[in-house]
């Protein structure tokens, strides 16, 4: 399990499983329904041999959070509550927000901890129309497409306890970010913060002047990984899926690759995969994995085959 120059301690898949005991293991079939409605491709296996356990490894960070903060609340005299931020980072469809959407409804069946709020940091990409204006549309997802004050302006709001914080909301269906429309983070117990550049510092941001970062708000990290044939292939499914769905709505970005023949649409994908979502896993994203608390290891099938935690 342990080499001990490396950073991390290494489970591997049955190992990680075994941590799971003493935790209330059993999921209602309530449960299991909302989970399944998260992403019917997701297993409950899955679920209890990976998500479960690392929700008690969070379930316990958050209660030392809590206790710290209870501490400061009495040493300063104020009624001082900060919300616990945990980060998920990773490639463009590694599962990053199924993992997100996974960890919510477990961490929010914790009896102390009901209160968890989900942002992806796609909110704060900048719209279309100025990515046109800059002539980087081909480069959506690449740390100059978002709009990195904005976003740590965000964190740090949540951050410093103001109550009622806004964040922007993105739409892959219409490929821009949705005009008037926002996610409201009201307090929360815990915040998930989801993409692809939440442990991005400002070397990779073109913004060397700004010396705090996002990572610096988030309390624990999630690297999911994978190697990069099989990221290629969950991409390509999923642009599969939306062609068959979402893309058909007229109102889609998409919409024209869901009139075309399969290997026009493919082909398309194929370019988009390797020209704009793999160049940026290389160059911007998979730099940032070892910064992570802890790497979940996909295998095929979106199977976790192994876990490192750091030291
Ligand atoms: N644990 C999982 N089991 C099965 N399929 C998954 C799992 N996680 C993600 N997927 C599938 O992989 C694709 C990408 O997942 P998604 O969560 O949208 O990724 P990301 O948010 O990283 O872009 C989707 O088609 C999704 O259904
Ligand atoms: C909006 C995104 C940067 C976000 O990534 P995701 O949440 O899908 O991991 C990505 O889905 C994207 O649109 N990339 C640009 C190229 C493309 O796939 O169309």
């Amino acid at each position: 399990m342990n080499n001990h120059l490396s950073p991390y301690m290494h489970f591997k898949r049955k190992e990680w499983a075994s941590l799971r005991n003493a935790v209330p293991m059993t999921l209602t079939a309530e449960e299991l329904v909302s989970l399944q409605g998260i992403n019917e491709d997701l297993s409950i296996e899955e679920v209890i041999e990976i998500y479960l356990p690392l929700s008690r490894l969070l379930n316990y960070y958050i209660s030392n959070h809590f206790t710290r903060q209870s501490i400061l609340a009495k040493f300063l005299g104020t009624d001082y509550k900060v919300p616990y931020i945990i980060g998920i980072a990773g490639s463009v469809a590694v599962g990053k927000s199924t993992t997100a959407r996974v960890l919510k409804a477990l961490l929010t069946r914790w009896p102390e901890h009901r209160n968890v709020s989900l942002v992806t940091t796609d909110g704060f990409l900048y719209p279309n129309r100025v990515l046109e204006e800059r002539n980087i549309m081909n480069k959506k997802g690449f740390p100059q497409s978002y709009d990195v004050k904005k976003l740590l302006k965000f964190v740090s709001d949540v951050k410093s306890g103001v109550e009622h914080v806004l964040a922007p909301v993105y739409s892959h269906l219409v490929y821009d970010i949705v005009d008037g429309e926002a996610v409201k983070v009201e307090s929360p117990d815990i915040l998930i913060l989801e993409g692809l550049n939440v442990l991005q510092s400002p070397l990779n941001c073109n913004n060397a002047n700004n010396r705090v970062f996002v990572s610096d708000y988030v309390d624990f990290s999630i690297y999911v990984d994978a190697d990069i044939p099989l990221l290629h292939d969950w991409y390509i499914n999923r642009f599969l899926k939306f062609r068959a769905g979402a893309f058909s709505d007229p109102n889609s970005y998409f919409h024209h690759y869901s009139q075309i023949p399969e290997s026009e649409a493919l082909a398309t994908a194929e370019k988009i995969w390797k020209n704009i979502n793999e160049l940026n896993l290389v160059e911007n994203i998979l730099p940032t994995k070892e910064r992570a608390s802890l790497i979940l290891t996909k295998g095929a099938s979106h199977r976790v085959d192994s876990v490192q935690l750091r030291k």
